[in-house]
């Protein structure tokens, strides 16, 4: 009978980790409106350097396994990432090769190519052919080749050999085997027959169009190389290894993609399954965690059997150049970074000798090596060169909007408790800073509402309505001068970040009490009186304590677990994880309609969330 045997004396160590290379696409001006250039260059076959958001005079570098520059070709991506993971898989031990990175990076150039320049899918498998075919001559062992393909689309599992089947569960075997039952197992006996398989396949996989990329995958696909292997003499061993072959959907910024509707729909399953991938990877990685996510999500589930253990994993990041992935590219990069902690240095900042704008015109400049190292001709000199050096660079003119800075702090910060042990006494520092102005702000809280409470006692005798106010009380100036002390205090930050707050103290005030929800209505256009009579309820309550509420509901935003996450109203479980998902990626809240940030947070829901939970909390 079959059996799993575990090719102990096979396992190599060393290439078991998570290997991580990063490939940068070619530039191309049409999805750079702006000219501005590329923001990121390779330095060498393992060091990128991508501009330094704070100071356009410097970059952040990093290192990597391997880094494939613009002008690497399909071939030395798979020579030098992929194929030397795949004899693995003829020894009864799984690989995987996942394509990582934003939308319209070259996930699927990388992976499926096209005819003139195939990807790591037909290559990959056409060594396998060529591993089996070399091995069967004279070893005693009997090898055949099988595939699956599937998509994930919508945290949902499509068999693309047979598209006509439903979602397929995902099961485990006493052995920690991870099975699917009803998926189309296909036995290939060549790569030509793979190809007829596979070809037809592809094209049912979901793609759609976006702003940021026209053939847009709206899933991850994972296509399934199994070789077993049976020994022909008498014990008649059979072991099974496993190839995974990963396409991943790209991880989406809404606000960028014009994602509405159902693209909005698939975009929140797509951000919260590569989330999950990033907490396994962390995970995987610390070597410490008692339970490695993997049941979060279907992606991880389903590669569980090849993430961590015995198998052999690649990641390739895909990272595009222009100036508006950058952010993407940045937050690709952390996740690179995170998947390997042995990372040499990557926030090491060095000053370089000519403005950043050099890095302008990789097509036009680069050499044949695409490492992009020579020096470059200086645009834009007028842009005045002197900066301080604490702020937003002049040459971000297209991320100067204020939540996109939010985002890269969040993203910084995150980095820096990851990677940098000489901040972490910094960011302890911070952490206890914040601690006091947390408590200080909690005295502060009581005091008002003490002294509201006695004023309220002293000013009405007969009047009751602790909560409810009259509407014509111009109240809100002074709730937001309450609040705004408070907020300045919140945002003390490393790196002088604080400088960028004042800028969001202004929207909040701006909020008229009764006419508020200015976002929502920019989301969702009123639709008639209810809803004026919806915006409206907020003016019948006291001020202060409807700051108080406030507060108290984005605190659980911000330390709330998931648990408690749902605790609030309207929170169910997967909203929940996106919200966990937004805090782990952006960092805090800084106000309650951060919300909006979230996928699925729509203008009317969180009107209605905002009701729901304001009155809950004054227990009404
Ligand atoms: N290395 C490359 N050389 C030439 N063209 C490339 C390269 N990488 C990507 N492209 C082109 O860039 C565009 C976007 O690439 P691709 O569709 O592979 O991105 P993706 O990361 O898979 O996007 P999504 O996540 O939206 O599916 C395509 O037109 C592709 O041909």
């Amino acid at each position: 009978m079959a059996q799993r045997v575990s090719a102990a004396d096979g396992g190599n160590k060393k290439t078991s980790r998570v290997r991580v290379a990063v490939r940068l696409r070619p530039y191309m001006s049409k999805q750079d409106e702006k000219d501005e250039g590329p923001c990121v260059r390779g330095l060498d076959s393992q060091n990128l350097e991508i501009i330094n958001w704070r100071n356009a005079m410097e970059t952040v570098k990093y290192h990597f396994d391997v880094f494939h520059g613009e002008q690497t070709t399909q071939q030395e991506v798979f020579l030098s990432s992929v194929k030397p993971i795949l004899p693995h898989i003829l020894n009864g031990q799984n690989a995987s090769v996942f394509a990582y990175g934003p939308t319209g990076a070259g996930k699927t150039h990388t992976m499926l190519g096209n005819p003139q320049q195939p990807g790591v899918i037909p290559r990959a498998v056409r060594e396998v052919f060529n591993l089996v075919k070399a091995k069967e001559e004279g070893e005693g062992w009997d090898y055949s080749i099988g595939m699956s393909y599937l998509e994930i689309y919508n945290e949902k599992v499509l068999d693309l050999l047979s598209p006509s089947s439903q979602d397929l569960p995902i099961r485990e075997d006493k052995d920690k085997n991870i099975l699917i039952p009803g998926l189309t197992h296909t036995t290939i006996s060549s790569f030509s027959d793979f190809d007829k398989h596979f070809v037809p396949a592809s094209l049912n996989r979901t793609t759609a169009s976006t702003k940021l990329n026209q053939r847009s995958s709206r899933s991850h696909a994972i296509l399934l190389i199994k070789v077993v292997r049976t020994q022909r003499a008498i014990s008649h061993r059979q072991q099974t290894g496993k190839l995974y072959l990963v396409d991943l959907a790209g991880s989406e910024d809404n606000r960028r993609t014009g994602n509405q509707g159902i693209r909005l729909k698939e975009s929140g399953a797509i951000n919260l399954s590569l989330f999950t991938l990033s907490k396994v990877v962390d995970s995987l990685n610390s070597g410490t965690a008692i339970r490695v996510p993997y049941r979060d999500s279907k992606l991880t589930r389903l590669l569980q059997d090849s993430l961590g253990g015995s198998a052999h994993s690649v990641m390739i990041t895909n990272i595009a150049p222009e100036y508006i992935y950058y952010f993407d590219t940045f937050s690709a990069l952390n996740f690179a970074a995170k998947s390997k902690l042995i990372v040499n240095k990557p926030f090491t900042r060095e000053t370089v000798a000519v403005p950043v704008v050099p890095v302008k015109r990789a097509r036009e400049d680069h050499g044949a090596g695409g490492s992009g190292v020579e020096p470059h001709k200086k645009k834009k000199e007028d842009k005045k060169p002197e900066q301080d050096s604490s702020a937003p660079s002049a040459h971000f003119h297209s991320l100067s909007e204020q939540s996109v800075m939010d985002r890269l702090i969040a993203l910084e910060k995150l980095m820096m408790s990851c990677q940098d042990k000489d901040r972490l006494g910094m960011l302890k520092d911070v952490a206890q800073s914040r601690k006091e102005i947390q408590e200080l702000k909690e005295k502060q809280r009581e005091f008002e509402s003490k002294a509201l409470l006695l004023s309220q006692l002293a000013g009405e005798k007969s009047k009751q309505e602790p909560l409810f106010k009259n509407s014509a009380a111009p109240l809100q100036r002074k709730q937001l001068n309450a609040t705004k002390p408070n907020k300045q205090q919140a945002v003390v930050q490393p790196l002088q970040v604080s400088q960028l707050q004042p800028l969001e103290q202004l929207a909040i005030v701006k909020q008229s009490v009764c006419v508020k929800k200015k976002l929502s209505d920019q989301v969702e256009p009123p639709d008639g009186k209810e809803n004026i009579m919806e915006n409206c309820w907020e003016s019948q309550l006291d001020t202060s304590v409807l700051e108080q509420s406030r507060q108290k509901i984005l605190q659980v935003l911000n330390t709330g677990s998931l648990k408690e996450l749902k605790g609030l109203q309207q929170i169910g479980d997967k909203k929940a994880k996106l919200i966990l998902g937004w805090r782990e990626l952006h960092g805090h809240f800084t106000k309650l309609e951060d919300l909006l940030k979230v996928e699925g947070m729509t203008g009317k829901r969180f009107s209605s969330f905002m009701k729901a939970n304001i009155l809950s909390a004054m227990g009404k």
